[in-house]
């Protein structure tokens, strides 16, 4: 699903109206029409309207329900000579239908029982000033529910940011397109809920960001075969390099995930003193000892030599979890990596390991290779605080997939894959739950598994994004990982049965 940004919009509007010859009165109306249904359920309705066309398809919407029966007024910002253009053209009718247009003020709030705030839209610039501030303040303060026209008024449009005063919104009609603001922190915690009304805006420029939804997730992930023929051999082998001396958890979580995921079979190469530990918690992986160094990490005398017979009967590696990142271990990384041809997912200290070795990824490209850093873990490849990075996640992420020649995952509320050829694209919410220890690695077994089932990096790191997260949201808070792993076959059945919502 297409999210567009504030300078994309008005180039597709500017488009329509110059080169298309659709009448821009026409889209605003079209406007109008969507938020007026989403005010169906009230009787007395209050619009704050600015002077823009966000508040013009107030004045749309205002007439619509004001000829429908319902008790309307509207309240401005500004002085009505400030309003010019298509938000003119459809205030001349609303007047026209005896509705009541006032100057804003607190007290006019009173006695209503909706508010829609069609205040600023994706023409805002900067936090909300003067009267649009006061209007805002007195709207959230008034406790009337609110329904926000396009996005919730001080919420940035390509950001998310919230430089100010904003409109919490019960819910938020979006025009044309989904906006990344709605999608990102903290905006998205002021829409409500979401719609989009598509208004007969033709965008013509191919989209750069994507929201991921189910059905597209749907048709992506691979078919499992049911028939008898059916053997483990074809749903692709999976080599888990991880772990290390007391990291044995996170090994095993990534392993076991890969299964849960469908990857027939699934090695787990530790070093040698963990096995007896790994194979203790898991009967259904094929564990493999390598030599290890003194501190009980990978990277012993002959590792890669052990490993490489592995490798050869492999379809995916999944690189990292719980592997320490020492100077051994960054040589045993490198010199795999060096080695392989293989489709990979690296994660946790797999890429604390690349970021002390930052030109050896792009010495090694054209290959099926996922990262999957949390906000910290990229940090470190960029040599960014993490607040650095929560605060422009959609740049970051983007950078780290095109500097590092892979497609990247960073994780967090709303997960981002940014592909190296610039498409970023925006997970499901996700819950709370997927916030927990092990949650991570238990992405990687994922995402690994689709690799060895054949999918090209970009499309497994968002599928496995997406199940991962619906995984999440069927359970309680306080769930373990290992819950997480185990909900992934039930969350695989929601998912193909279709009775979950995108937005
Ligand atoms: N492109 C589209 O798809 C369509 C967009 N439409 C509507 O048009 C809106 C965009 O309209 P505009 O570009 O006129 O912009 P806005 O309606 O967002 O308003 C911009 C106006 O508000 C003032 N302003 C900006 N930042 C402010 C701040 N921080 N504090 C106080 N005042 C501020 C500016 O002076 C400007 O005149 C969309 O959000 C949507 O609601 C619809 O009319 C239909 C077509
Ligand atoms: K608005």
């Amino acid at each position: 699903m297409r999210i567009a940004t504030a300078a994309e919009l008005r180039e597709a509007d500017r488009q329509a109206i110059d080169d298309l010859g659709i009448p821009g009165a026409c889209l605003m109306q079209s406007a109008g029409e969507a938020l007026a249904r989403a005010c169906a359920g009230a009787q007395r309705i209050a619009f704050l309207c600015g002077k823009g066309n966000n508040g013009g398809d107030g004045f749309a919407a205002a007439r619509l329900l004001a000829v429908a029966g319902k008790e309307i007024t509207v309240l401005l910002t500004t002085s009505e000579e400030e309003i010019t253009g298509l938000a003119a053209t459809h205030l001349a009718p609303l007047r026209a239908s005896g509705v009541t247009v006032a100057p804003f003020s607190d007290a006019a709030l009173a006695g209503h029982d909706l508010l829609v705030d069609c205040l600023l839209g994706t023409g805002t610039r900067g936090a909300p000033r003067g009267l649009v501030a006061e209007a805002i303040r007195a709207a959230n303060a008034s406790g009337i529910p609110l329904v926000a026209c396009d996005l919730p008024s001080g919420v940035d449009a390509d950001t998310g940011e919230v430089p100010g005063d904003a409109i919490r919104a019960r819910a938020t009609v979006t025009l044309s397109a989904l906006k990344p603001g709605l999608l990102l922190y903290p905006g998205a915690e002021l829409v409500g809920e979401l719609t989009l009304a598509p208004i007969g805006l033709p965008i013509l420029t191919p989209p750069t960001q994507e929201l991921t939804t189910i059905g597209w997730v749907r048709a992506t992930l691979p078919k499992r075969q049911q028939g008898r023929d059916a053997n483990k051999g074809a749903f692709g082998t999976v080599l888990v390099v991880a772990g290390a001396r007391g990291m044995a958890g996170a090994a095993v979580l990534t392993a076991t995930a890969a299964l849960r995921a469908g990857a027939g079979l699934v090695y787990l190469a530790v070093p040698e003193s963990l096995v007896a530990t790994v194979a203790a918690l898991s009967a259904e992986v094929v564990v493999r000892p390598l030599p290890e160094t003194p501190d009980g990490t990978h990277g012993g005398e002959g590792a890669l030599e052990t490993l490489l017979p592995l490798v050869a009967r492999a379809d995916a590696i999944a690189l990292g979890p719980g592997l320490t990142a020492g100077a051994a271990v960054q040589d045993f990384v490198e010199a795999l990596l060096t080695h392989t041809n293989l489709p990979l997912v690296i994660d946790a200290d797999g890429l604390n390991c690349i970021a002390q070795r930052a030109a050896l990824l792009s010495r090694l490209s054209g290959r099926e290779r996922v990262l999957t850093p949390h906000p910290g873990e990229l940090g470190r490849l960029l040599g960014l605080p993490t607040r650095a990075v929560q605060a422009s996640r959609t740049e970051v992420v983007g950078r780290v997939a095109q500097n590092f020649g892979s497609v990247t995952l960073l994780k967090g509320a709303r997960t981002l894959v940014a592909s190296p050829a610039g498409q970023l694209y925006y997970n499901r919410e996700g819950s709370v739950s997927l916030a927990t220890a092990g949650s991570g690695d238990v992405l990687t077994g994922v995402i690994a598994a689709l690799l060895a089932q054949g999918l090209t990096a970009e499309n497994a790191a968002r599928c496995g994004a997406y199940w991962h997260a619906l995984a999440g949201e069927s359970l309680p808070v306080g769930s373990l990982a290992g819950e997480i792993r185990d909900a992934l076959p039930a969350a695989r059945l929601r998912l193909e049965s279709g009775d979950i919502g995108d937005l």
